[in-house]
């Protein structure tokens, strides 16, 4: 069976659920036997290549950008959806080579397996969903943002306050605020011109790496929550339409700290929290 066939059958049934960092940020079955189908593949055609894959930085792999090409995977983006059965959960795979952290990097892909859409983007190749061109808007308007399922409450906190209550300074570029529970799908949508801009403090590599080389494939920017050049690392992002819209974005964002992907991440976080059926 293949593999998003496997979320789809599994997005139906009852699933035993661990907590790993926070009461917010899950992990299933399903999760670990994606990760593991998708490196075995990819491993088996390419038996040098190196990993970064969500799971296994959970069970204790480091976080560790080197030379040698590297895949970027989070097997399910949208992990509470599926939880919940909220019908957006994505697979997200990016390729990179020479420590390239900022976009774009060589490709990404993004499957909204539910949705059956396809994004995907190749460097200096353009930006495509189910095989047609995607644009970025070019104005500004809808933003999508997420809430986020750090470990730290307080970083949980800024980023639920941002969602719920965006700055009167943000009004100036945003008319409506949407949050998918994905942050690779909400960072599609700015690709498709769906959304104008996405904001995200605290979100991984995995989850924006292979929708930042989308979003800038299609003509959007990608940069740092500070204003400064986008690096998949700093767990900061802002994808607009324009570098006018990023820009004012960056000028009214409250930016907190976040500890980088690549410091000190070799975490082992297996056992997790607790266990829960759903
Ligand atoms: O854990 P996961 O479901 O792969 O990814 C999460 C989703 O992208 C969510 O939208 C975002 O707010 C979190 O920061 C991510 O951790
Ligand atoms: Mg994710
Ligand atoms: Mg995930």
């Amino acid at each position: 069976m293949c593999f998003p066939q496997i979320i789809l059958n599994a997005f139906k049934q009852q699933k035993q659920v661990h907590l790993k960092s926070s009461q917010a940020d899950l992990v299933t079955e399903t999760d670990l036997r994606v990760e593991t189908i998708l490196k075995s593949a990819i491993r088996d055609k390419y038996p040098v290549h190196r990993f970064i894959g969500e799971e296994s930085v959970a069970a204790g792999e480091c976080v560790e950008l080197t030379d040698s090409p590297t895949w970027i995977i989070d097997p399910i983006d949208g992990t509470a959806n599926f939880v919940h059965r909220f019908p957006f959960v994505a697979i997200s795979i990016a390729f990179t080579v020479n420590k390239q952290v900022k976009a774009p990097m060589e490709f990404g892909i993004v499957y909204s397996c539910v949705e059956d859409k396809l994004f995907y983007a190749q460097k200096g190749r353009g930006a495509f969903l189910n095989g047609e061109p995607l644009n970025a808007s070019g104005q500004e308007g809808g933003i999508t943002c997420e809430p986020d399922s750090d470990d730290d409450d307080e970083v949980r906190w800024q980023g639920l306050s941002g969602l719920c209550c965006i700055p009167d300074d943000m009004l100036c570029v945003c008319f409506s605020v949407r949050a998918l529970g994905t942050a690779a799908v909400d960072m599609c949508q700015v690709a498709t011109g769906g959304a104008d801009a996405y904001y995200h403090i605290g979100m991984h590599c995995w989850d924006i790496a292979a929708s930042s080389i989308i979003v800038q494939e299609a003509g959007g920017v990608v940069m740092d929550t500070d204003g400064s050049p986008f690096d998949m690392m700093s767990r900061r992002v802002i994808a607009a339409s324009s570098t006018a819209v990023a820009n004012r974005i960056s000028q009214v964002i409250q930016a907190f700290p976040c500890r980088r992907d690549d410091e000190d991440q070799c975490r082992c976080i297996c056992g997790g929290k607790g266990v829960n059926s759903v």
